[in-house]
C-alpha cells in the first residue's frame, strides 16, 4: 500500500502541531519519521490511522481516503506501552489475532514463529505483568503485526530495548519488509534509522525539513567527513582551508569539511612529507546531519 500525505495541517486551538506536511511512502519501503520530542510524530501517526482528524490537507492509501480502508490492513504500536497484565503471553497474542479476524491455525503458526524470533519461548505461559518492561514491549510489538497487516506503524519501537533486543527488532523489521510489509516508524536513535530506512522525513516543530531518500539527504551534504590518521598536528589541521571542525577520536582525527572539494587540497598538504596511515572521505552520519538541520541535541 502506498501512503500519501499532502499539505497536512493539525492545529490544537491556535497551536500548529503539524504544519503543511507532505510525503509519500511507497509499497515495501521502510520509512523513518524523525524529530525531537514534540516535533509532531505521534500526531502524524494518529492522523494517518484516522485516530484523529487533520485540520486540513489530504491523507490517502493507494489514492483512497483512510475512512474507506479495511482497518485490518493496518498495524500500530502506539507510544503508550501496555498489554493486558493478567493475560498470558500466548493468550494475549491469540486474542489480538482473532480480534483482527485471523484463523486459529494460521495464527498459532505465526505466534510460534514470532515468539521464537523474539526469544520469548520461556515466557509463553507467563502472565504479562510478570515480564520485564522490554519483554512486555516485545509482546506488544508482536501483537501489532500478528494479523499480517500490509502497513505497519511503530511509534518509538526501539526505545527501552537493550542492544540484543534492538537487533532482534531490526531483523524482524527487515523480515517484515521482505514479506512485503510497508513500515513507518519513529525514532530518536539515528543509528537505527540509518541502518534500516530507505526514506525518511525530518520533522522540526511540525515542519518537514526534508523528506526523501536517505542517500539524497546525504548527498546534500556531500562527502564532508574526513577521517585521518597522520602525524600532522591538531592545530595545523584546524588551520587548513575548508576545515569546519576537527575532533579527536581515539588515534584518529575526524574532520568536518565545509565542502567535499576541499579534500584534495588537504590531501596535498598532509601528504607533503608527512606520514599518512589513513585518509578516508565519507558522507556525514545521519546523526550529524540531523543535528545540523535541527540544531541542538536529538533528545
Ligand atoms: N491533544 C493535544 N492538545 C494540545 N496539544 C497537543 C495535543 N497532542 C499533542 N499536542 C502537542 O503537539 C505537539 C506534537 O506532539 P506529538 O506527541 O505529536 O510529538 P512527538 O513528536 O510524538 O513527540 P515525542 O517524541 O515526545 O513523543 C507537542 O507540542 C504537543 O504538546
Amino acid at each position: 500500500m502506498t501512503l500519501t500525505l499532502e499539505h497536512v495541517v493539525k492545529k490544537y486551538k491556535d497551536f500548529i502541531a503539524v504544519n503543511d506536511l507532505s510525503f509519500t511512502i511507497g509499497k515495501g519501503e521502510i520509512f523513518g519519521l524523525i524529530g525531537q520530542n514534540g516535533a509532531g510524530k505521534t500526531t502524524t501517526f494518529r492522523m494517518i490511522l484516522d485516530l484523529q482528524d487533520q485540520t486540513s490537507g489530504m491523507i490517502a492509501w493507494d489514492g483512497t481516503p483512510i475512512k474507506k480502508i479495511n482497518r485490518d490492513y493496518l498495524g500500530y504500536l502506539p507510544e503508550e506501552r501496555g498489554i493486558f497484565p493478567q493475560m498470558k503471553v500466548e493468550e494475549q497474542l491469540l486474542f489480538f489475532g482473532e480480534l483482527r479476524g485471523m484463523k486459529r491455525d494460521e495464527l498459532k503458526k505465526e505466534i510460534d514463529f514470532w515468539i521464537a524470533r523474539f526469544d520469548l519461548e520461556e515466557k509463553r505461559n507467563s502472565k504479562a505483568e510478570t515480564l520485564s518492561k522490554g519483554n512486555q514491549q516485545k509482546v506488544q510489538l508482536i501483537a501489532s503485526f500478528i494479523h499480517k497487516p500490509k502497513f505497519l506503524i511503530l511509534d518509538e519501537p526501539f526505545s527501552g530495548l537493550d542492544p540484543v533486543n534492538r537487533d532482534l527488532l531490526k531483523n524482524a523489521i527487515l523480515l517484515l519488509k521482505e514479506k512485503g510489509v510497508t513500515i513507518l516508524f519513529s525514532s530518536h536513535q539515528m543509528d537505527n534509522v540509518e541502518e534500516l530506512c530507505d526514506h525518511l522525513c525530518l520533522l522540526k516543530r511540525g515542519v518537514s525539513l526534508f523528506s526523501g531518500s536517505l542517500l539524497d539527504l546525504k548527498k546534500q551534504y556531500g562527502k564532508t567527513k574526513l577521517t585521518l590518521r597522520t602525524n600532522v598536528s591538531l592545530n595545523d589541521l584546524k588551520k587548513m582551508a575548508g576545515v569546519k571542525e576537527v575532533k579527536v577520536e581515539r588515534d584518529e582525527y575526524v574532520l568536518t569539511l565545509l565542502d567535499e572539494s576541499f579534500a584534495e587540497s588537504i590531501f596535498d598538504v598532509v601528504s607533503n612529507g608527512q606520514y599518512i596511515e589513513k585518509f578516508s572521505l565519507d558522507y556525514l552520519s545521519l546523526d550529524a546531519i540531523f543535528k545540523d538541520k535541527v540544531g541542538g541535541n536529538v533528545e
